[in-house]
């Protein structure tokens, strides 16, 4: 559990974190969303005890992270993959830190194999790629076995085999108990993978909200596409649906007159349903060439609510 109260951070006059409230809690994978500079990174700094808070406080299992008694074992987390030190070899690296927390080295061996290294462990870091680096991050964050795991952009620089990998990964660790909290600027991936989404703008708290409830707040609807679009959104309308243009066309204006064939343009349209929306385009001799239902994706509920 990660309890994060009234935080605030200045690095000088700058405000990284401002008032910032939230609880990340156990058993489920919390995604962190943000812009570029949002304060995403301070946050998880503070929270593992890097950066000093300059008011509030975060708390890792209901202390500070120096409070914790076996730090390794109650927290693990990656920061920033690319800082790894790249002489060593990967099993050497992580040696060095089970060694520093008392872990033993079978564990390096396990943490390796879980993160799909096992057959590079004895290679220097410098010739890992960025993906590669990124699982050696996380092997790092894992090797005490930790309750609570933080990670700040672990997707990063992972192939699409590497994404999907490190999805069933973070869900199973969740799915044991664990608190995992994750950065991502990946929207989609974020949306398959976080239970929970806490999303802060200018160092503040914006939504602390179920991504399945986030995603259901945001209009979705049918998307219709028809050569009569702005005759059938006037029918449309009359039926009691509300209907905009799909994104980047015309369609959906109200007709001058007539039943005015266009190129096929889009509508989107809510409040009726897929047959509904059929029956009355059939109704008034109008053709339909696509009609589906569209979901807000994760990516344009995000850009609409930090806008
Ligand atoms: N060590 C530092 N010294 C001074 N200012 C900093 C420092 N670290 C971060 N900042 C500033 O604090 C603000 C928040 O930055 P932070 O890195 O926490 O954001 P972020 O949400 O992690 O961004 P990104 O998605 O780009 O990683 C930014 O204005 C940044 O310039």
């Amino acid at each position: 559990m990660i309890e994060v109260r009234e935080l605030t951070k200045m690095y000088g006059s700058t405000r990284a974190v401002s008032g910032l409230t939230f609880d990340v809690k156990p058993g489920q994978v919390t995604g962190f969303l943000g812009h570029n500079g949002a304060g995403k990174s301070t946050t998880m700094r503070v929270i593992l005890g890097l950066h000093a808070p300059t008011s509030g406080q975060a708390l890792i299992n209901g202390v500070r992270k120096h409070d914790l008694r076996d730090p390794m074992r109650e927290v693990g987390a990656m920061l920033d993959a690319a800082e790894v030190q790249g002489g060593r070899s990967a099993f050497a690296h992580l040696e060095a830190l089970a060694y520093a927390g008392g872990i033993g080295r079978r564990r390096v061996v396990e943490v390796l194999e879980e993160v799909g290294l096992a057959g590079a462990a004895r290679k220097r870091i410098a010739g890992f790629s960025h993906g590669m680096r990124q699982r050696l991050g996380i092997a790092a964050a894992l090797l005490g076995d930790p309750g609570v795991l933080i990670l700040d952009e672990p997707a990063n620089g992972l192939d699409p085999d590497g994404i999907r990998w490190l999805r069933t990964l973070l869900r199973s660790l969740a799915a044991e108990g664990r608190t995992v909290l994750l950065s991502s600027h990946l929207m989609t991936e974020m949306s398959l993978t976080a239970d929970r989404l806490i999303i802060i703008g200018q160092g503040r708290l914006i939504e602390d909200a179920s991504t399945a409830d986030l995603l259901a707040r945001f209009q979705s609807g049918v998307q219709v596409r028809s050569p009569h679009a702005a005759y059938l959104s006037k029918a449309l309308r009359a039926a009691g649906a509300t209907v905009c243009p799909a994104q980047g066309t015309s369609a959906g204006e109200e007709p001058t007159s007539g039943r005015p064939a266009g190129a096929g343009e889009e509508l989107l349209v809510t409040g009726l349903t897929r047959a509904a929306i059929g029956d009355i385009a059939l109704a008034n001799g109008c053709a339909v060439h696509e009609l589906v239902s569209r979901r807000t994706s994760l990516e344009e509920a995000f850009m609409e609510i930090t806008q």
